[in-house]
């Protein structure tokens, strides 16, 4: 295990060994494109049980078209998808995963309260949409697990840009997924809210739920991560242990421009793989 110089509260990449388990996410030879443009080109992507694996690469690589297509928003143009060991086009299971889409700067139309868009998370397992003890216990549980259980009755036009990234993953945690897919959930987050998602996360492998994440840098997630599978044009360029933290960005020909920047400022320039 690697001397990361944090505390460690749950289990972190290299406790938990590789073994034959079940691929929960598996892509093949997959293709889409985006009007006229290929976007995804003939890419493998294997994610299995338990394991929790970052996707990379620079802005326009391809990385939110390759977690839009796993859960069925972009639809692949050749290649074959399965989740959970079931091909896609019969895959009913949703309640199985949760996903929290990257985020947008547009603020939302409807005024819903925190308590209601986390509850909207849970209503997958609920039956007939009624909330039992268990539903409230697991939309409660996400809240704090996000450290937002002191704000169920606010508006979320309340919040600030990192609570209101808490609230939508604490939306995904509420339904328990068993596979849980995050589109750079720390982008434009403050570092207080940065902390508090790693440990909601630090808990959500604790207990076994499969991860893909799409990330620009590692950072505070970084002991938490398995593997890295880096996107260059579409393609798949690294499949393999995680650059060191410093090592994305020490790469050469790194050159990445922070995607939700404001857009009249000049761009920020992580450097991140190109
Ligand atoms: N709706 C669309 N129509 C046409 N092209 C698109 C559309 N959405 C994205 N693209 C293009 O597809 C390519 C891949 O985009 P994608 O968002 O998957 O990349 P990404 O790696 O997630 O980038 P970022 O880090 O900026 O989020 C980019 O060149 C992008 O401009």
């Amino acid at each position: 295990m690697k001397d990361t110089g944090q505390p460690v509260i749950a289990p972190q990449a290299g406790d938990r060994p590789a073994g034959d388990r079940s691929a929960v996410i598996e892509l093949r030879g997959a293709t889409a494109s985006l009007g006229s443009r290929p976007v995804l080109r003939s890419v493998d992507l294997t994610v299995r049980s338990g394991e929790v694996v970052a996707l990379l690469g620079a802005n326009g690589s391809g990385k939110s078209t390759a977690v839009r297509s796993v859960i069925g928003q972009v639809p692949l143009t050749s290649g074959d998808l399965a989740l959970f060991g079931t091909p896609f086009r019969r895959f009913k299971d949703w309640a199985r995963v949760g996903y929290v889409p990257q985020r947008t700067t547009a603020a939302g139309g409807v005024p819903a309260t925190v308590r209601e868009v986390v509850t909207a998370g849970r209503l997958a397992r609920t039956k007939l949409g009624l909330l039992r003890k268990a539903d409230r216990a697991a939309v409660h549980h996400a809240l704090e697990l996000v450290g937002m259980a002191d704000r169920v009755k606010d508006s979320v036009n309340a919040l600030s840009g990192g609570q209101h990234q808490r609230v939508l993953i604490a939306r995904a945690l509420a339904g328990e997924p068993d596979l849980l897919i995050m589109d750079e959930p720390m982008a434009g987050v403050d570092l207080a809210s940065q902390e508090v998602l790693a440990s909601a996360l630090r808990e959500q492998v604790g207990r076994g739920a499969t991860v893909l994440l799409v990330l620009h840098e590692l950072g505070p997630l970084e002991p938490l991560i398995d593997r890295a599978v880096v996107l260059r044009d579409g393609c798949v360029v690294h499949d393999g242990p995680p650059p060191e933290a410093v090592g994305q960005h020490a790469l050469p020909g790194h050159d990445h421009v922070h995607p939700h920047a404001d857009a009249a400022a000049e761009p920020l320039r992580t450097g991140l793989l190109s």
